[in-house]
């Protein structure tokens, strides 16, 4: 699958001008609230029509707009999964989902319903109506309706953020699974660099309607983000492997370029494929090891950049080839006497686990 977007459109005061190409798998579309991910993903879907772009699938051209071509959403045979699963309240969980056979240019078969449905964990939810499900169960099951429209390529609009961090992870399972086994590409658009770590194979960053950073997500969400995140989620996305996982304590050992993590243990498997994110504000920068601290992971390393702004540092340290942020005020920086070059101890207080 190749997928080529150029769009430019101003909605009033905003203006987007944006443009990316995706190969397969899950590309996210990621960054702030009002950063144009929803206007870009709706160019693609044909449910707006830029002042200017080109929209190319498949070397397919849906968008041109110096040649006035404009192919109608509903034919360019994408599925759309919206923030809420925007069920038809009178039709049963199977009548839902069998609404979405209706635009499937080669109708699926009772083979296609049963393979979505066990994929999607919903056998058991068929007979009921959309209001005696769970706010995750009907996600699943728009999800399911989109699948079932044998679409070339899914859409996805923030499919968790009307959902509780509980239902959250409950489905989040089911969208890896997705992006594994069926096959279709994925558009995904988010906020949360939580769901994007997980589950992108690619991230496009948007800042303020304009592209800044694509490529993969552990490049791409560490450090660059901040500007684009706020600094409450800035951090290092770094990808590794578990290398055991010991039974005592529950904690798994996951290796990543030349160190090692000690992260929980709940759900890994050894040799399985992770990405842990570090947060840049539960990062400590000791000088000398430190001796008799609660924190787990203790990474030496050396310092290669110091980005001061009007209170505090960016500090990155070089931890084996992985990149580490740390974010202390200028105080504490100053009365370290932290300079480039410097070996220092990254003490992470804690690591959330993203896959
Ligand atoms: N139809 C419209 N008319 C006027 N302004 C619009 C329209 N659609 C979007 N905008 C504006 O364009 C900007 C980008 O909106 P968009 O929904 O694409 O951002 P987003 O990154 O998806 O945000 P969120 O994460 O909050 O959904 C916002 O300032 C929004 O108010």
């Amino acid at each position: 699958m190749t997928l080529i977007v150029e769009a430019g459109h101003g909605f009033g005061g905003f203006r987007l001008r944006a443009g990316f190409s995706a190969e397969g798998g899950v590309t996210a579309l990621f960054g702030r609230s009002g950063s144009g991910k929803t206007s870009l993903l709706r160019i693609i879907a044909g449910l707006v029509r830029p002042d200017e772009g080109k929209v190319v699938f498949n070397d397919q051209v849906l968008l041109d707009t110096s040649a006035t071509i404009f192919l109608k959403p509903h034919r360019r045979r994408f599925g759309y999964v919206f923030q809420e699963a925007r069920l038809f309240p009178h039709l049963s969980v199977r009548s839902n989902l069998l609404y979405g056979r209706r635009f499937a240019g080669n109708t699926p078969t009772g083979d296609d319903l049963a393979r979505v449905v066990e994929l999607l964990g919903i056998s058991q939810l068929l007979d009921r109506a959309p209001d005696a499900l769970s706010g995750g169960e009907q996600q699943r099951v728009a999800i399911g309706r989109a699948l079932l429209s044998a679409p070339r390529l899914l859409l996805m609009d923030e499919p968790l953020a009307a959902l509780d961090e509980e239902r959250k992870a409950e489905i989040l399972p089911y969208l890896e699974r997705l992006r594994d086994e069926a096959g279709v590409p994925i558009i995904y658009v988010s906020h949360s660099i939580t769901e994007v770590a997980r589950l992108a194979d690619q991230v496009v960053l948007l800042e303020a309607g304009k592209v800044v950073a694509t490529g993969d997500p552990s490049h791409v969400l560490s450090g660059c983000v901040a500007s684009a995140l706020g600094r409450r989620e800035a951090g290092s996305v770094l990808s590794g492997v578990v290398e055991g996982l010991d039974l005592e304590s529950g904690l798994a050992r996951v290796k990543i370029k030349q160190r090692s993590l000690l992260v929980p243990g709940h759900g890994l498997s050894a040799g399985k494929a992770v990405r842990v994110h570090v947060l840049e504000r539960d990062v400590i920068i000791a000088v000398s090891e430190p001796q008799g601290l609660s924190a787990l992971n203790i990474l030496p390393g050396r310092i290669t950049s110091l980005e001061r702004d009007d209170d505090t540092v960016l500090i990155t340290a070089n931890c084996g080839g992985d990149e580490i942020f740390a974010r202390v005020t200028s105080f504490s920086a100053e009365r370290l006497g932290l300079s480039l070059g410097q070996e220092v101890y990254a003490v992470i207080k804690s690591v959330a686990l993203e896959r």
